[in-house]
């Protein structure tokens, strides 16, 4: 299982050579570097899957890109990759695979775990996944009154919730209009009290997802769903009919009540921010219907196709990830702005935040030894135009650098009147403006032009300058539907695959959300007084303040 020590990051021969690079270039503009090389917009992008990447506005010349995918071949990506693809246990803390890619393999496909071929366990799933959805879809799933099923709450949280509330979000056009969805995540009561007095229990079909089915905020919420049920309509027998699982614990979803018949399992090679693919997906494939999920999985798998095969120069997810590094670690960007230009995707940076953060915010190799480098960014973002209006401002004249992936359709799916045009003009706007900037002549020169002259223009030249030479990728699609969402999803997770082999850091595991859970654990009896615990001066008087002052 365990791979030979890699040679530290920072020894290896590419990144002392972009060490030097780095130097060398980081005061160019990319002004200049267009206006040098008129081939540069035609060299920079790559196409794969349906996806279009404009990688030009990068701060990066032929040499940047050679350095980094020789840092890629250093660090050994083309090896681990092999290693993911083929089964074997690179989540080396927990002992697992990590296989979500076998999860959109075609029919007659062949990965083998423990001696199975784990693609034929997979379509097992999706066939009962499709009988499921089609009852529910076609109205025959009736519930404990006779009722067909009208609203859908996934009760899950994590990767048991973001994944299918992002998809279905980004999938409306193609939803079910008889059927309306509903996510319920926090353990703050107000969460599930709100959905349910937007759904009415007999036409609702509850959804329990959870990978371990222990998770506190999701079982909590499940059982009061349940309670609420079975009151509305007066008896036990009710949850059979409104109560589904997707989980890969069948012992803890008997416990619950809910008839195994009525669970869809996976497997622990699935990794919860990676589950969408798998029955976690459950609520995407009612909403949308079974053929567009398998759109949805096809287009995952022809990205992981381009992934596996094209070199790395030339290899869509490899690059976003080199070019993450190369500003992580060279320019010390601490962070990364995710900007859909479409509304559908306004959930899409949340899905990445925990795709991303939670795979590679880790601060020690996978020999455990402390790393001594930058590892995953702070990632975040907004769709835009609102962006625009609200935090761009830093991201143009701010003092810390931002590179920011800039997604839009050519396409929409509403095309009405001119919004369309509108907003693609605006996305191009602000890549062109982010690269450009404004310098104090031109600033001075329009000021001028509007009228104003002397000091008071001179007062107002400063401000109005836009140092520019600051990056961003465009990706460019043709409309999003779901074979495009899902190469869309893939190409994210493999960029963070990319990103952790270079650091060497289990990107699969997440011990760093353990310890909160534990303390959590000692305090909720402390707040009911049914226990006392040794803390710190503060935590010690806000368990006390919570417990004396709260109503109830
Ligand atoms: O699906 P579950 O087992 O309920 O887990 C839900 C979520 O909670 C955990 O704490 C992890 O941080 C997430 O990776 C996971 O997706």
């Amino acid at each position: 299982m365990n791979a030979p020590a890699r040679p530290d990051l920072t020894s290896l021969p590419a990144w002392r050579a972009l060490t030097e690079h780095h130097a060398a270039i980081a005061e160019v503009h990319m002004r200049e570097l267009f206006a040098t090389d008129p081939g540069r917009a035609g060299r920079y992008a790559l196409e794969a899957a349906g996806l279009f990447l404009d990688y030009s506005k990068n701060r990066i010349t032929d040499d940047t890109l050679r350095l980094l995918a020789q840092l890629a071949r250093e660090a050994g990506v083309e090896d681990l990759r092999a290693r993911m693809f083929r089964g074997e246990a690179i989540n080396a803390t927990e002992g697992r695979a990590v296989l979500h890619t076998a999860l959109r393999r075609p029919r007659g496909d062949v990965v083998v775990v423990d001696g199975e071929n784990v693609v034929e366990a997979v379509h097992a799933v999706l066939e009962r996944i499709e009988t499921f959805t089609e009852s529910v879809r076609s109205g025959a799933w009736r519930g404990h009154t006779g009722e067909s099923i009208r609203h859908v709450v996934n009760i899950g949280i994590g990767g048991s919730d973001l994944g299918p509330l992002m998809a279905c979000e980004a999938l409306r056009p193609y939803g079910h209009p008889g059927l309306t969805m509903h996510f319920v995540s926090n353990v703050d009561g107000t969460h599930m009290a709100e959905t349910l007095k937007r759904v009415d229990a007999a036409s609702t079909l509850f959804i329990v997802a959870s990978k371990t089915f222990t998770t506190q905020e999701t079982l909590t919420n499940a059982h009061t769903a349940r309670a609420w049920l079975v009151e509305q309509l007066g008896s036990d027998a009710a949850v059979a009919k409104h109560f589904v699982a997707v989980s890969t614990n069948a012992r803890e979803v008997g416990a619950f009540g809910i008839d195994t018949a009525n669970m869809f399992g996976f497997w622990d090679w699935v990794g919860g921010r990676y589950s969408l693919w798998s029955a976690i997906g459950l609520p995407i494939a009612l909403y949308v219907g079974m053929a567009n999920f398998r759109e949805l999985l096809a287009g995952a798998n022809t990205l992981d196709r381009h992934f596996e095969s094209a070199p790395l120069e030339a290899n869509l997810p490899v690059i976003l990830a080199l070019l993450g590094v190369w500003y992580s670690n060279f320019f010390g960007a601490a962070t990364h702005a995710v900007l859909p230009y479409d509304q559908s995707l306004h959930r899409f940076p949340a899905y990445l935040q925990q795709l991303d953060m939670e795979s590679n915010g880790k601060r020690v190799t996978r020999e455990g030894a402390a790393v001594d480098y930058a590892t995953g960014p702070v990632l975040w973002g907004e769709p835009g135009t609102n962006g625009q209006h609200a935090f761009y401002q830093l991201i143009h004249q701010g003092t810390r650098l931002v590179p920011g992936d800039f997604i839009v359709p050519l396409d929409s799916h509403h095309p009405i009147g001119r919004h369309h045009t509108l907003l693609l003009a605006n996305c191009l706007a602000q890549t062109e403006a982010l690269m450009r900037g404004k310098t104090a002549d031109e600033a001075r020169a329009e000021l001028a032009a509007g009228g104003m002259s002397g000091a008071a223009l001179e007062a107002l030249v400063p401000h109005k300058v836009f140092p520019g030479n600051r990056p961003s990728n465009t990706v460019l699609v043709q409309k999003l539907t779901p074979a495009v969402l899902g190469a869309l999803i893939a190409l994210y997770e493999h960029k963070v695959f990319v990103q952790g082999a270079i650091w060497n850091i289990n990107s699969f595991d997440q011990w760093g959300v353990e310890l909160g859970k534990q303390l959590a654990k000692a305090i909720e009896p402390e707040l009911e007084g049914r226990a006392g615990g040794s803390h710190d001066s503060s935590t010690a008087a806000l368990i006390e303040r919570v417990r004396t002052r709260r109503s109830a």
